[in-house]
């Protein structure tokens, strides 16, 4: 044992003075007892046996080529000739320094670069190849996160709403100038006084029968468009976001058809110069991001050929007929913002990525910086510290957990795209509004924790935390504000949860529910609630188990709150008084799907020391999870104070075996020098200060 190892959990003395050797005879009595209690636990996996013995006590030996190999997945290589074009072109990289109006005209030749000189096509594989097209999305916002918003604006949101909201005749006349980027747009759907909730927008698009045009209107202020990447400087369309009016043979002359898009042009393809009745204006200086040209737009009697509207899910025939496959505004609505998903999942996976980055960084400078030590021993590393391995260590398993998370998510999108299957839809619909809101709430408060661990060299903005935290802040908001989307998930989980007792069927992503809500509606078991040994707490199905009962439990529990408020206070009224509960019950959730898909990967690794690793990473977050929400599973006696207590114990000595290998575990996440760009956080060691000194002027 290493001079600074903290015990595990069965060897030590309590605070109370009570030995463990006390506790776990009792334990043992308990668990010989509780063989014939427990009938709905199942036994530990022999997996689990198998990884416990490897990932147990000695330290594990980590192949990080190996793992790495296992965690790349196939589009690896796509990624790296992003890095190799950016790294071979050392004037296209942003420099820390840069003026807002530099940094867009970079980012812009960045693009340019990218698509035209290094030959990398995004805009193909938005729907025919998901995961190729977030992997370079990754790759891009890797080497400026300004660059992977601009190219998300062109290719995602304004090709993406071309593609999948418009039918072949759109693709057919603007594929290959969004493609190559002839066709610079925007996606205008936010306006100043409406962003998160879209049905309240106000710009209007009214059809003219005359001249078999619609004219787009900005009727107030509050209607201006907001926020609108691509627009201040180089957008030439924009798809808009409109209310839809129909002249009717009524008295009331008009009739409301709900929110459609409209693809309208706002700059002239030649001179470049804003169009008649449309008016642009900078949003000007923001807190990050700065090379993006986000503008705010007012639309004056703007006409536009009755072909511009998006007409996948509604059209208006010559005569002014409306038409449509889906019955009501708010089917159309819902199937309008179903296909922009693919925002989101690009945003959460990300994230990932932008997490990735800050914890190689904090971590290889956390085992390079020392500080202090023994009286009249050599200083130690800061990451000996067991408060620097609270900070760091289960948020590089939480890393690790939302890697494994988002590619699943990636699939299942991709899995979408093609089937259209419409349980498909409602699952993935919520799958990445919750991881979307759930990994980028994480990303943020982890950079500031990253910063703080590094010290004041972490405050140095070419150590890159300061940049990172203020562009990734608004992955919190934008693509859905986090709070919102959470309650998405919340609302899908409940109409998942009324259907099963109408008798319906669960989607994949939720059937655990099915067996839990069973299962979990009586009172936790009071044996197992006692059991603390390691193989039990390192248990997949232990930990799942925890995981799932919270989420049944909070799901139960808030929909009874639910039922018994609207009778006072209808829907809404019972919804915001219950609004924190039903928070909470989406990031239980969250955290459940991450947990499960992690286990299998681990279960997936073919390589036994990588399986070892991750497993011995997987108990980390499992576990870390399970004590930040401590309070909860004993009020309810889900854990006994004696677990409670193994299970804190055992966290940390899990965080200091994963400190062990944590070199390995990030090197494993295969990103260059050239990409991560930190001084501090160079992988070879002895250049960190010297690259440092450097860039100051020594
Ligand atoms: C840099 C940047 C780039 C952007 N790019 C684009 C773009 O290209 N195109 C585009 O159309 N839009 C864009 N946006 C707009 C963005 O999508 C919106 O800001 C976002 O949807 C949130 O809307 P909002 O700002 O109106 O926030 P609001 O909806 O006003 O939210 C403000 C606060 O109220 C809370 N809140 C709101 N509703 C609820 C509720 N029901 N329950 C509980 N709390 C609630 C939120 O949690 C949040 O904390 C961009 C924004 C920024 C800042």
């Amino acid at each position: 044992m290493e001079p600074h190892e903290p015990k595990p959990s069965n060897s030590t003395t309590d605070e109370d003075g009570l030995s463990d050797h006390n506790h776990a005879a009792v334990t043992r009595r308990i668990e010989r007892l509780s063989l014939h209690l427990r009938p709905t636990r199942d036994p530990p996996h022999a997996d689990t046996l198998e990884l416990l013995s490897c990932a147990g006590r000695a330290k594990i030996e980590v192949n990080t080529e190996q793992l790495s190999l296992y965690m790349r997945g196939k589009y690896r290589d796509v990624q790296q000739s992003v890095y190799d074009y950016f790294n071979s072109r050392p004037e296209l990289q942003t420099p820390i320094e840069i003026s807002k109006d530099e940094h867009r005209e970079l980012c812009m030749r960045q693009l340019m670069g990218l698509v035209r000189e290094a030959g990398i096509r995004p805009f193909r594989y938005v729907v025919d190849d998901p995961a190729k097209y977030f992997a370079i999305l990754e790759a891009v916002g890797s080497v400026d996160m300004s660059l992977g918003i601009k190219m998300g604006v062109q290719y995602s949101l304004w090709g993406g709403s071309v593609l999948n909201l418009g039918t072949k005749k759109h693709k057919d006349k603007y594929f290959e100038g969004i493609d190559n980027m002839e066709y610079p747009g925007c996606f205008a759907m936010t306006e100043l006084h409406h962003g998160s909730n879209v049905q309240g927008l106000r710009t209007i698009a009214t059809f003219d029968l005359m001249k078999d045009e619609f004219i787009i209107n900005t009727p107030d202020d509050g209607a201006l468009k907001w926020w609108i990447g691509n627009s201040a400087v180089h957008g030439k369309f924009a798809t808009v976001f409109a209310k839809l009016v129909l002249p009717t043979h009524d008295t009331k002359g008009v009739s409301d058809m709900g929110v459609h898009a409209f693809i309208v042009p706002i700059r002239d393809m030649k001179t470049h110069k804003v169009l008649p009745g449309v008016e642009i204006h900078d949003c000007g200086h923001k807190v990050g991001l700065n090379g993006v040209d986000n503008g705010a737009l007012r639309f004056k009697s703007v006409r536009i050929p009755r072909d511009n509207l998006l007409n996948r899910f509604g059209d208006v025939s010559r005569d002014g007929k409306y038409t449509s496959s889906l019955p009501s505004i708010n089917k159309r609505f819902a199937a309008t913002l179903g296909e922009l998903v693919g925002g989101r999942v690009g945003l959460a996976y990300s994230s990932v990525g932008v997490l990735k980055i800050a914890v190689i960084i904090a971590v290889r400078y956390s085992l390079l910086r020392q500080q202090f030590g023994p009286p009249k021993k050599p200083e130690i590393s800061i990451l000996d510290y067991q408060s620097q391995q609270h900070k760091l260590m289960p948020m590089l398993a939480s890393t690790y957990a939302f890697h494994f998370a988002t590619l699943h998510l990636v699939d299942r999108y991709s899995e979408m795209k093609k089937s259209h299957d419409e349980q498909l839809v409602g699952d993935v619909h919520a799958l990445s509004a919750g991881l979307k809101a759930y990994v980028t709430s994480y990303t943020q408060k982890a950079l500031s924790i990253c910063r703080e661990a590094c010290g004041g060299h972490g405050y140095a903005a070419v150590n890159r935390f300061g940049g990172l935290r203020n562009d990734h802040d608004i992955f919190q908001t934008f693509e859905g504000d986090n709070t919102v989307l959470l309650q998405q998930v919340a609302g899908y989980l409940l109409k998942q949860y009324q259907e099963k007792f109408q008798g319906g069927t669960l989607t994949v992503t939720w059937n655990y529910l099915r067996d839990s809500m069973n299962s979990y509606l009586s009172q936790p078991n009071p044996v197992t609630a006692r059991w603390e040994g390691e193989d039990h707490l390192r248990d997949p199905n232990f930990q799942l188990d925890a995981f799932r009962y919270r989420t049944s439990r909070l799901l139960q529990s808030v929909a009874l709150r639910l039922r018994k408020h609207s009778k006072t206070l209808g829907s809404f009224g019972a919804w915001n008084r219950c609004l924190n509960h039903l928070l909470t019950l989406a990031e239980s959730h969250i955290e459940t799907v991450v947990l499960a898909k992690f286990i299998d990967a681990v279960r997936s690794c073919p390589d036994p020391s990588s399986r070892a690793a991750l497993k011995l990473v997987c108990d980390l977050y499992a576990l870390d999870r399970i004590w930040n929400d401590i309070g909860t599973y004993r009020n309810v006696d889900y854990v006994a104070p004696n677990k409670a207590k193994a299970i804190h114990k055992l966290s940390e000595y899990l965080s200091f075996q994963v400190k062990n290998v944590s070199k390995e575990l990030v090197d494993a996440f295969d990103l260059p020098d050239y990409v991560t760009r930190a001084p501090i956080g160079m992988q070879a060691a002895q250049d960190a200060y010297s690259q440092y000194t450097q860039y100051a002027g020594f």
